[in-house]
């Protein structure tokens, strides 16, 4: 159970060479951390993981299966928030939005209200459920967001700049539950150029620049994350 990159390029017309053939796997119950300068590829990277992005060259495989393959099944396997989501809502409230992933997984009642309320409780939304998203402020949408993917109980996680608008409390409660899964197995991969929080949870960090791996280390020097562009924690 893993997501395997090969080789994997992608450019947005003639002249950016976003991500420029970048081979890495993330296994079972592995906790990665993307870091890079802006504009170093790190999305683009991603949103190949599942499909959303499909490379210029290379290929992407969850689970062992090319994501072309079966792209379906590619989305259910890697849960993904983004960092702006504001677009990514599919019902007004905030219970119903949790729960429409695991509506669609044709789960039971009792299953899909017990999945909503702990994910809900994992990004300290409880009993908010009721709540208007179009009423919510920035930070609690992302933590809607997250609590949208870690309902569908996915197999692996990547999670776009989840931090940059969580407070402190519901910071700390994510990681929490991104260590929890972690030791589950869930494969975790988080993007940020923030290593503060989540250094102490890596497994690896895998910093990009331009486009490439500039680095792929289980605990890389203050120096050489500098040198990478990428703050050291
Ligand atoms: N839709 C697009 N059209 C054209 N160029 C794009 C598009 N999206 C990204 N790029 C370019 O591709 C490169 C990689 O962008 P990407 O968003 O993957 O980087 P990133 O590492 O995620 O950056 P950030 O840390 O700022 O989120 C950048 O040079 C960017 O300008």
């Amino acid at each position: 159970m893993t997501i395997t990159v090969e080789g994997y390029t992608y450019r947005y017309g003639e002249d950016v060479l976003a991500v420029d053939d970048v081979s890495l796997a993330v296994g079972d119950g592995e906790f990665l951390v993307l870091a890079g300068a802006n504009g170093s590829g790190k999305t683009t990277l991603v949103r190949g993981f599942n499909g959303l992005l499909t490379p210029d060259r290379g290929t992407v495989s969850v689970n062992g299966r090319p994501v072309d393959d079966d792209p379906v099944a590619a989305r259910s396997a890697v849960g993904m928030v983004f960092q702006d989501p504001r677009d990514g809502f599919v019902a007004a409230t905030v219970g119903s939005d949790v729960a429409f992933g695991p509506e669609n997984l044709g789960l039971e009642r009792a299953d899909i209200d017990r999945r909503v309320a702990d994910a809900l409780d994992a990004v300290r939304m409880a009993g908010r459920g009721e709540e208007r998203i179009d009423e919510l402020s920035g930070g609690e949408r992302e933590r809607v967001a997250i609590a949208g993917a870690l309902a569908m109980d996915p197999d692996h996680l990547v999670l776009d700049e989840p931090f940059t608008g969580l407070d402190w409390a519901a910071r700390r409660s994510v990681l929490d539950r991104l260590r929890a899964l972690r030791d589950e197995g869930v494969g975790v991969v988080v993007v940020t150029h923030d290593l503060r929080d989540v250094a102490a949870l890596a497994d690896r960090i895998v910093v990009l620049a331009d486009g490439a791996v500039a680095l792929d280390d289980a605990d890389p020097s203050p120096a050489a994350l500098a040198e990478r562009g990428v703050r050291p924690p």
